[in-house]
């Protein structure tokens, strides 16, 4: 399966080893391509989210065939099972492509948010975008132990 991740912005130093090992640990299970987009933040917050999601969509534009998640605090909460649902249905049914997007320090707007209806929330708490990219790695892991039945700390 292949998983594409947008997000912005490098993880920090201190989070490096923890998120280079969930990397490693995805080696195993899937192709998995992070594509980091310089987040823009000169302007009013309007301003900046139409030109990260500008930026987001040239990215899209290469995924045609992607089922696309927004990482969305305000949506649909999802537990780890859901998520190993998720890998399996578009493993099955998706030509097993999937693509999340972390949004930039303001979030997605609006817009954005209607025109991509698959949306996960991790809780109604804000993970700062280290932390994010971290647990949606973990969960990734911890979806395809779930969905192939092995062994993993509960
Ligand atoms: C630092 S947060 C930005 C928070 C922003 N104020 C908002 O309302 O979306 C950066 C990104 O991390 C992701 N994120 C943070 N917390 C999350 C959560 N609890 N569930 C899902 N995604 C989350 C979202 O994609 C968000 O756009």
């Amino acid at each position: 399966m292949k998983i594409k991740l947008i997000c912005f912005n490098k993880v920090n130093k201190e989070y490096k080893e923890v998120y280079s090992s969930y990397i490693n640990k995805l080696k195993n299970h899937c192709d998995l391509e992070i594509i980091e987009i310089n987040e823009f933040d000169h302007g009013d917050i309007k301003s900046n989210m139409t030109k990260n999601e500008q930026n987001i969509d040239l990215k899209l534009n290469d995924l045609k065939d992607y089922e696309v998640f927004l990482l969305d605090i305000n949506s649909k909460q999802y537990t780890s099972e859901m998520i190993a649902n998720t890998l399996v249905e578009n493993k099955n049914y998706k030509g097993g492509k999937a693509c999340f997007i972390i949004g930039p320090s303001d979030g997605f707007s609006q817009d954005f948010r209607k025109l991509h209806p698959n949306k996960i929330s991790f809780g109604l708490i804000t993970l700062p975008y280290n932390l994010v990219r971290i647990v949606l790695l973990e969960q990734i892991y911890r979806g395809f132990k779930i969905s192939k039945n092995q062994k993993y700390h509960k």
